[in-house]
C-alpha cells in the first residue's frame, strides 16, 4: 500500500484531531502517503482532499473538533453518490481509507468496503452507541463537559430551591445521561431506552420535598422526552420552581481529556497498521484496555444500550 486517505464524518467530537495526527504520523513512519478528505463523505464525492505530513498535524492534539471538518450527506447514502466517491478515490490513487465517525459513518464505510475499497473504521461519537468498543472517541470529554455544567447548575439550584431539567445529547442513546447522572449525583436519569414514568418521578420527588430536600437535578437524554414538559409536570405536581437547561453542542467541543487523547492516539495507529496489513472492513475498538479489531458488519448488526447496572446505580443513588 502506497497511498491512503482519512476522513471524519457525522457528529464531530473531541479527540478526532489527535486521532488524525496519530494516523498520519504512523503512515509516514511506514513510508505511506496520506491525504485528508474535507467534510467527510462530501469531500470523497468532490475529490476534495489535502496532503498530510507531520507538520500538517502539528499543534492539533489538544484541539476539539476536527480540522478536516465533518458533515452529514444524504447523497452518499445513494449508490450513485458512493460510486462517485469510488471513482474519485481511484483517480487519486487511494488504496485504503481510515474513517472516523459514528454508527451512520461506519455503515457508509461498510458500503465502500463491499465495493472493493479497503476500509478501517474508528468509532468516534459522543453517544457511545457503537457496539464492540467499551468507549468511542469523544465520550469521556463530553462527559467531563457535562459534569462541569451540572456541577455549576447544582450550586444555583440549591441557592434558589429549584428543580432543574438538564437536557444532554443522545437522540437514541441514554449513555451520556445515565453516566452523567451517576457522576453528578442527579436525582433522575431519563433515557430513550426506557419508558419515562412521569407520575412515578413526581411521586418520588414529592416525598423528597416533604423531607425537606428542596432542590433536584433531572438529567434528560434529548430523545427521552421534552424537557419543558417534564419541568411543567414537576412544577404542577409539587409546586417546585423549575428551570430547563439544554446543554446542546457545548457538550461536543473543547480540549480532549487525557483519556480521549490516549484513545485517539492508540486508535489512529492501530487503524493504519490494520490497513497496511491488508485488513478490510474492520473497526478498531477498546475492550479491557486492549485495542482490537472487529468486523464492521458485526458492529452494524449489533446494538449497544446503556448497561442496566448503570441505570440501576443511577436509580439507587439518586433518591
Ligand atoms: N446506511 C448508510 N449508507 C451509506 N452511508 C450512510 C448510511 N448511514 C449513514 N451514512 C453516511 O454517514 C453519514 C454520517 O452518519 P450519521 O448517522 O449522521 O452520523 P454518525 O456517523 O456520527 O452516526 C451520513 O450523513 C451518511 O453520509
Ligand atoms: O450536530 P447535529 O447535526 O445537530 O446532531 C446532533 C446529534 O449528534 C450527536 O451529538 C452525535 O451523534 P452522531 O455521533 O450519531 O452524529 C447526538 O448526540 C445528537 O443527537
Ligand atoms: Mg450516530
Amino acid at each position: 500500500m502506497k497511498k491512503i486517505g482519512i476522513l471524519t464524518s457525522g457528529g464531530d467530537c473531541s479527540g478526532m484531531n489527535a486521532c488524525i495526527r496519530s494516523a498520519v504520523r504512523t503512515a509516514i513512519r511506514m513510508n505511506i502517503e496520506i491525504v485528508g478528505f474535507r467534510k467527510g463523505y462530501l469531500g470523497l464525492m468532490k475529490g476534495d482532499c489535502i496532503p498530510l505530513d507531520t507538520k500538517a498535524v502539528s499543534g492539533i492534539l489538544h484541539r476539539g473538533g476536527t480540522f478536516l471538518q465533518s458533515a452529514r450527506s444524504q447523497e452518499f447514502k445513494t449508490p450513485e453518490g458512493r460510486q462517485l466517491a469510488m471513482d474519485n478515490l481511484k483517480a487519486l490513487g487511494i488504496e485504503g481509507l481510515v474513517i472516523l465517525g459514528g454508527d451512520g459513518s461506519l455503515t457508509g464505510a461498510l458500503e465502500l468496503s463491499k465495493m472493493g475499497l479497503p476500509v478501517v473504521g474508528i468509532p468516534a461519537s459522543i453517544d457511545n452507541d457503537i457496539p464492540f468498543t467499551d468507549m468511542a472517541l469523544g465520550v469521556d470529554t463530553a462527559l467531563n463537559n457535562i459534569l462541569y455544567a451540572v456541577d455549576c447548575i447544582k450550586d444555583t439550584a440549591s441557592s434558589h430551591a429549584r428543580a432543574f431539567v438538564i437536557e444532554v445529547m443522545g437522540r437514541h442513546s441514554g449513555y451520556l445521561a445515565s453516566i452523567a447522572a451517576i457522576a453528578t449525583g442527579a436525582e433522575f436519569a431519563l433515557v430513550p431506552e426506557r419508558e419515562v414514568d412521569l407520575s412515578e418521578i413526581c411521586q418520588q420527588l414529592r416525598v423528597r420535598y416533604e423531607e425537606g430536600r428542596d432542590n433536584a437535578i433531572i438529567i434528560l437524554a434529548e430523545g427521552a422526552g421534552k424537557a419543558q414538559d417534564i419541568a411543567d409536570a414537576v412544577k404542577d405536581a409539587i409546586g417546585f420552581e423549575t428551570r430547563v437547561t439544554v446543554l446542546g453542542h457545548y457538550q461536543r467541543g473543547g480540549a480532549p481529556t487525557v483519556f480521549d487523547r490516549l484513545l485517539a492516539s492508540r486508535f489512529g495507529k492501530k487503524a493504519v497498521e490494520l490497513l497496511v496489513a491488508g485488513q478490510n472492513g474492520m473497526m478498531v475498538g477498546l475492550s479491557c484496555n486492549t485495542v482490537l479489531a472487529v468486523p464492521i458488519e458485526d458492529v452494524i448488526k449489533g446494538e449497544k444500550r446503556p448497561q442496566d447496572e448503570m441505570l440501576r446505580l443511577a436509580e439507587v443513588l439518586g433518591i
